[in-house]
């Protein structure tokens, strides 16, 4: 993987001392978020300054982004962008440099980002999407007078378009790198579709948008990308298995040297125990002590018990791919123990109700708060001893993350990016001090209960578990490393392509 791409170390093009980045994402935190997309579209850009990257990001108009926005300069009008109105304006919010698509039509709407106030898909997300990719691509074009990027760097289904625009319809040579979050998420659509996008015939091809006789948003990313990263190397290769690919494992497989993975890095400004704004107790790796008034407060909070059995939290998705019905399945074995488990989160009916009809059998060990609130979700991770990720798959994941920065031994499946960010404790780890928390396999009901009885052991020997605590503290999960990879693949693409323009 990646050879084409490996690293020459060069970072600046052209002689030039820095470079424009164009990011094209559906979500930026803290201004839009459904998930760990928005947190790292939202952190990478400051983690790139110090590599001499300008990065700007376009982001749909969502009601939230624009009142957010600090100021607000229109750059371009569209009479009729897809049938819509619309505005390009270039602005700043929550310190980003943004462009931010003003489309009311498109974005101004009840629900959130990609469904109504039921959960539903927008029955025209294939529109709002092209439309914003469209626009991108003109930027990257350069639709903007004194700012053109030298990347534009797609995220996910929702931005993969542009990526097929740029190779299409601009006459500018821009490269293009997609960043794969989740290949799960593939923006499929019917074909009679391709019609209404403006892309000439040639991009309805087997290398273009084709998909199964569908239009594949993402796919054509994939097909049109000069670069693909994935979130973290083990997840790039997992989607070149037909397990893990989820149809798109052939076009994977046939990028292979064009794709990288690099695991995500997290805002350690935000996440950090020792100047946490939502949390009563700050706390470091030095002063480890002081976290254990923010065990009791989370307690309390939840209206559990200040008993002694460990406090087991999951923050998170309520669905399949997060293997949460699994963990709906074993909180028997939590109750046995005399531990307690507290849930934030939301997602699928069934397994909303599982976990509520728990809480409500097992009122003493199981609490439940549905939704997400930010606030909460740091009070968990400084309250709790585990945070539990019981994913049956993970491109990367975030929240194992938080969790060690913040002293919340993470228990996880053996999948994806949970693999290579946390240190399973087996013998030899624990004898060099390098554990930071606990991996399971098989992924399944049964492979979940060892792994709570594992945790338990090890939870009563207070000597390991605090070792483990502090390795997790000290490890860096920033993005100082993979900033690094990104700056440096940039420098590739721009070098080539300076080369292949010579
Ligand atoms: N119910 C909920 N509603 C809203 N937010 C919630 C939530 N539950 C948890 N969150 C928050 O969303 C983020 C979750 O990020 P993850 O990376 O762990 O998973 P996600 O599947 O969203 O992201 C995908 O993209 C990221 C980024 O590349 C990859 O790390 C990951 O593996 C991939 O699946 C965390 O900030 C968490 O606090």
């Amino acid at each position: 993987m990646g050879r084409r791409l490996a690293g020459s170390g060069q970072h600046k093009i052209s002689g030039k001392q820095s470079m424009n980045v164009l990011s094209v994402t559906a979500e930026i935190f803290p201004l839009v978020k459904t998930g760990g997309l928005a947190d790292v579209a939202g952190s990478l850009p400051k983690a790139l300054k110090s590599h001499g990257i300008r990065m700007r990001t376009l982001v749909p108009g969502y009601r939230s982004v624009i009142e957010s926005l600090d100021d607000a300069t229109p750059v371009a009008r569209y009479d009729s962008l897809f049938g819509e109105t619309a505005t390009l304006l270039a602005g700043r919010a929550a310190g980003l440099e943004l462009f931010v698509l003003d489309a009311p039509g498109f974005f101004y709407r009840s629900g959130g980002p990609y469904t109504d106030e039921h959960g539903v898909d927008y029955p025209d997300n294939w529109k709002r999407f092209a439309a914003f990719c469209f626009v991108a691509s003109q930027i990257a074009g350069g639709l903007v007078q004194h700012w053109r990027p030298d990347i534009i760097h797609a995220h996910d289904w929702h931005a993969a378009l542009s990526l097929v625009y740029v190779k299409y319809k601009s006459e500018v040579e821009v490269p293009r790198v997609l960043t794969v979050h989740n290949m799960a998420f593939q923006g499929q659509f019917p074909a009679h579709l391709f019609s209404e996008l403006g892309l000439p015939d040639e991009a309805y091809s087997i290398e273009g948008l084709e998909y199964y006789g569908d239009l594949g948003y993402l796919k054509g990313g994939l097909q049109a990308a000069d670069a693909i990263t994935v979130v973290s190397p083990t997840y790039a290769r997992e989607t070149m298995s037909p397990t893990f690919g989820m149809g798109l494992e052939g076009v994977m497989n046939a990028r292979h040297d064009d794709v990288l993975g690099i695991v995500n890095g997290i805002d350690v400004d935000v996440w950090d125990p020792s100047a946490d704004p939502y949390i009563e107790h700050r706390y470091s790796a030095k002063t480890p002590l002081r976290r254990l008034p923010n065990r009791q407060a989370l307690l309390d909070l939840f209206g559990l018990p200040q008993t002694p059995g460990p406090v087991f939290a999951s923050i998170n998705r309520l669905t399949w791919q997060k293997g949460m019905d699994l963990l709906a399945a074993v909180v028997d074995e939590i109750v046995t123990m005399d531990g307690r488990l507290i849930l934030h989160g939301n997602g699928d009916a069934e397994i909303e109700y599982a976990f509520l009809d728990a809480a409500r059998r097992f009122p003493r060990h199981i609490a439940v708060r549905l939704g997400y609130e930010e606030r909460v979700a740091h009070k968990i991770h400084a309250g709790a001893d585990a945070m539990l990720v019981p994913s049956r798959f993970e491109p990367c994941g975030l929240t194992q993350l938080y969790a060690l920065r913040y002293g919340c031994v993470p228990i996880v499946a053996r999948t994806g990016g949970l693999s290579e960010t946390i240190i399973d404790a087996n013998v030899a780890a624990l004898q060099a001090q390098a554990a930071t928390g606990i991996q399971f396999s098989p992924v399944d009901a049964g492979g979940l209960r060892l792994a709570l009885r594992r945790a338990l052991k090890l939870y009563r020997h207070r000597r390991i578990w605090e070792g483990l605590q502090r390795q997790g503290m000290k490890t860096d999960s920033s993005w100082h490393r993979s900033a690094a990879r990104y700056a440096e693949l940039y420098g590739d693409l721009t070098a080539t392509d300076m080369r292949l323009a010579g």
